[in-house]
This record gives structure tokens, sequence and C-alpha cells, in this order.
């Protein structure tokens, strides 16, 4: 089997992914972002409290004549912004661009934290981290990946994601129309659940490539791109006006500021970020300041590769046994 889904853009600076996916019988359609950070496929839901939903698409497992209660077992989730989400759980048939899995554990939110009830276009998560970070208890469940991967023609799915634009995820296959040359190839290290790997190095705008081994995760449910602080600051040493903002939790400069791009390695291949990922976004909407998208990791404990850094290639998540992260041009 395989699937193919659009990956659609939040909002105008692309904070986060979202993707149609369908759950239940007759087919309930979600907007949920995939999020190769976490492992726990969860929903707003009927049984969410009212004042806690803000125009957000529910799924009510009452309407689904396939859905099944997986009595006992609940689950809790907390995210590296804060945000948090926590209920009970049912399997029902579930779908991501034609591509089935019957039974898949549907989260269902009991309570979600604010900035998800603030958050109208993101109807819930799609985990598709290592299945060890899911939080259902007593029994722990499988990722729509992990469920998926039987009956997938290759055990892989691929993000291409697009700057400000609408990409796609795609499962059980490589399309090869979507990059070009090679897909080069590093390994994962699946402990403690995330997509870890090494960088081999960086560059910043046409200065020398500094080789050094970089450990992070490819995180899709990221924004921004979390790098080592002497990384960041050579970085922003070449823009203009910039600065290490406590204000604004990070570093800010004057929009009209030039800035180089920045290029990282995966093995022996290069990936250049275009300066305009990295000019974020206003902070605020008047304002002529502009925050990064290119911040210190100094704070997280972990560098995350996130959707700055992967929407400029064509990124395979590989299942197989060691499991593998690919990059390739587009
Ligand atoms: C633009 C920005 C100022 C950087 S933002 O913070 O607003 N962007 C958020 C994403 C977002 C999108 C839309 C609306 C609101 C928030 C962002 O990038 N948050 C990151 C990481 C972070 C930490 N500090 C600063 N940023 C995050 O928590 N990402 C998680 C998914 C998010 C959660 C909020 C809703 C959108 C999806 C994540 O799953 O990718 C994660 F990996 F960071 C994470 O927290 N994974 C949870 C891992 N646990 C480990 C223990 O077992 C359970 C799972």
């Amino acid at each position: 089997d395989t699937g193919s889904a659009a990956a659609i853009p939040i909002n105008e600076v692309d904070i986060a992914y979202v993707t149609p996916v369908t759950i239940g019988t007759p087919p309930q359609t979600l907007m949920l972002d995939l999020d190769t950070g976490s492992s726990d496929l969860w929903v707003f839901s009927s049984l969410t409290p009212s004042n806690q939903v803000r125009g957000q698409e529910i799924y009510s497992p009452t309407k689904s004549s396939t859905s099944k209660l997986l009595s006992g077992h609940t689950w809790s989730i907390r995210y590296g912004d804060g945000s948090g989400s926590r209920g009970t759980v049912y399997t029902d048939n579930f779908t991501i661009g034609g591509l089935e899995v019957k039974s898949q554990a549907v989260q269902a939110a009991l309570e979600v934290s604010s900035s998800f009830t603030q958050e109208q276009s993101l109807d819930g998560l799609v985990g598709l981290g290592f299945s060890a970070l899911n939080t259902v208890r007593p029994s722990s469940q499988l990722t729509f990946f992990d469920n998926a991967r039987p009956n997938l023609d290759e055990e892989v799915f691929t993000a291409d994601l697009k700057y400000h634009a609408t990409g796609s995820y795609d499962f059980g296959f490589i399309d090869s129309k979507k990059y070009a040359g090679n897909i080069t190839y590093t390994t994962v290290q699946q402990s403690p659940g995330y997509w870890t790997h090494s960088l081999s190095g960086y560059s910043v705008g046409s200065g020398a490539f500094q080789a050094s081994q970089i450990s992070g995760i490819s995180d899709t449910g990221t924004t921004l791109l979390y790098l080592p602080t002497a990384i960041v600051t050579a970085y922003y040493r070449q823009v203009q006006g910039a600065q290490n903002s406590q204000y604004y939790g990070g570093y800010v400069f004057p929009c009209s500021s030039t800035l180089p791009t920045f290029t990282f390695g995966i093995e022996g291949a290069r990936f250049t970020i275009p300066a305009s990922y990295i000019n974020y976004t206003r902070i605020s909407p008047t304002s002529t300041t502009c925050y990064g998208g290119l911040q210190s990791s100094s704070g997280l404990g972990i560098n995350i590769f996130g959707d700055v850094a992967l929407k400029a290639a064509f990124v395979v998540f590989s299942g197989t046994n060691p499991p593998r992260i690919g990059f390739a041009i587009k």
C-alpha cells in the first residue's frame, strides 16, 4: 500500500503544517499536524469540554460504527513549548492520503492546554516518532506508521515541506519527481524515541564549511531550527543589528537586514537554507524588528532540526532496521 497527502501551512509564516485525515465510519475529516517529534495520535473530540474548543473539528467516536473504547487506558502528554493534553483512547479506522489502518489507537482529548484551544487550525497531532515515546497507559500504542508498515510497499514515509506553500507527506514510496540528484542517508539512533541523527557540519553564507558532528532530532512538529550557541552566534555575527534578546527569547534583527544563507551537511552532502527561511517573522505585525528562524538550542537540552531546516530538503524517514534518515535536494 501507499498514501500521499498534503502538508498545508496553518499561517503565513509556516508555524506548523496540517494534513487532512479521516477517522471512523462514516469518515470524519480532521486536520492534524504530522509530528516526527512525538508518538501520540490525539484529536480534539466530543469529549473535549466545549469551553476548550474554539473552531477545531472534533472526532465523535459515538458517531462512528467502527469505534471501540480501549477501556481503562489513558494518556497525558507535555510538549517542549509547555503545551499539553490528556484523555482517553479509542481504536477506529484511520486514513491518511488513501492509506488505511484499521483499529488505529486514536487518543481523544478530555483536556487541552490553552495554546491548543487558541490554535483553531489544528485539530490534533499524528505522532510519527518511535512508538516507545507513546504515552498511553497501561499499555502503550503503536503509531500510524508502525501499524501501516507491514502493508507498505516500502517501509518509509517522506516529508516534502515547503516555504509558504503546500507540500506533501508520502507513505510507502519515494516519489522521484519530488527531488533531484541522490538521497544521502545517515544512521538514526532511535533511543529514546526521536529521529535522532547527526549533521556532518555547517557553513554560514559563503564561508568555509565547518566539519563537526552535530547530533539532534529531525522534527516536523517544531517550527524553527535550534543549534548550539556557538554556531548561532557565528551566524548572527554576520547580521547587521542582530542581538540575542532576553525579552523576545532569542535572536532578533532589523527586518531590513541582509541575512546570509545557512548550509548543513548530511554525510558528504550539503543543504542550503535560503536567507528568507531564516528571516522568520516580524515580532509584531507593525514592527520593523524580526525574529530569527535559527535559534540557540541551549535552553532545550537537544538540537532540533525543525521545519526551517526540513523545508530546504526532501526528507526520507526509513523504518528499516537500523532506521535511517535520508535528505535530497529539491
Ligand atoms: C514559532 C515558535 C515560537 C517556535 S512556537 O514555539 O510557537 N512553535 C511551536 C509549534 C507550534 C505550532 C503551532 C502553534 C503553536 C506551537 C514549536 O515549535 N514547539 C516545539 C518545540 C519547542 C520547544 N521550545 C520551543 N519550541 C514543540 O513543542 N514541538 C512539539 C510538537 C508541537 C507541540 C505544540 C503544537 C504543535 C506541535 C514536538 O512534538 O515536535 C516536540 F518534539 F518538540 C515535543 O515536545 N515532543 C514531545 C516529546 N515527549 C517526550 C516524552 O514522551 C512524550 C513525548
